[in-house]
């Protein structure tokens, strides 16, 4: 996995202030560049990790109901404008196998998935299928709802909309009782 190339990201953000006819010497303009390299190697820091490493937390525990961790808030960057696209992920999985792993680390999976140049589908299913590719369990559902700001700043304009994503393995996928509990355990 390729690491963050910051002076590339310098001097292309150098590039952009020239085309837009700005002064890249000016007082608030100088240290751009290197704060948007350091901002890149942030918010793409997911393009250096593999998500699943989080999951490899787990505990012996029984527990065969089902697991929600709601409202997880992330920011994410759409690959197609480079702006955010803000939510919220709603996690569930139902455990096998007596395992089940850390609660921050479906959270902590959000995050990594999300931190890489995106789009909401494939961030969906990402996070879907490491939680059954690491956990093996009886089923996950993940749900996405966000705002892109490339809809609400620019070109259609519309603030305020809300793009809503799901995906759906296992038990969530064959059993409409088990993904109705999952609807009604993330609307409370
Ligand atoms: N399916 C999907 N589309 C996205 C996502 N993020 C942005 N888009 C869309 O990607 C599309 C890119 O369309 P283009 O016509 O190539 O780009 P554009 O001329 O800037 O389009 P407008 O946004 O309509 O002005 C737009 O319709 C965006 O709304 C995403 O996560 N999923
Ligand atoms: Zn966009």
């Amino acid at each position: 996995m390729q690491l963050i190339e910051q002076a590339k990201i310098r001097e292309a953000v150098l590039m952009i202030l020239e085309a837009i006819g700005e002064d890249p010497e000016r007082e608030g303009l100088k240290d751009t560049p290197d704060r948007v390299a350091r901002m890149y190697a942030e918010i793409f820091s997911g393009l250096a990790e593999d998500a699943g490493v989080y999951l490899e937390c787990v505990f012996t525990e029984e527990h065969e109901e089902m697991i929600v961790v709601k409202d997880i808030p992330f920011y994410s960057t759409c690959e197609h404008h480079l702006v955010p696209f803000i939510g919220k992920a709603h996690v569930a999985y139902i455990p096998a196998g007596g395992k089940v792993t850390g609660l921050s680390k479906l959270a902590r999976v959000v995050e990594s998935i999300a931190r890489r140049p995106q789009l909401q589908e494939r961030l969906t299913r990402e996070i879907a299928d490491v939680i059954m590719k690491k956990l093996n369990p009886q089923g996950v559902a993940v749900v996405v709802e966000a705002e892109h700001l490339c809809m609400s700043m620019r070109g259609i304009k519309k603030p305020g909309s809300k793009t809503v994503t799901s995906a759906v393995r296992g038990l969530f996928r064959k059993s409409a009782k088990t993904r109705a509990e999952f609807l009604s355990l993330i609307k409370t």
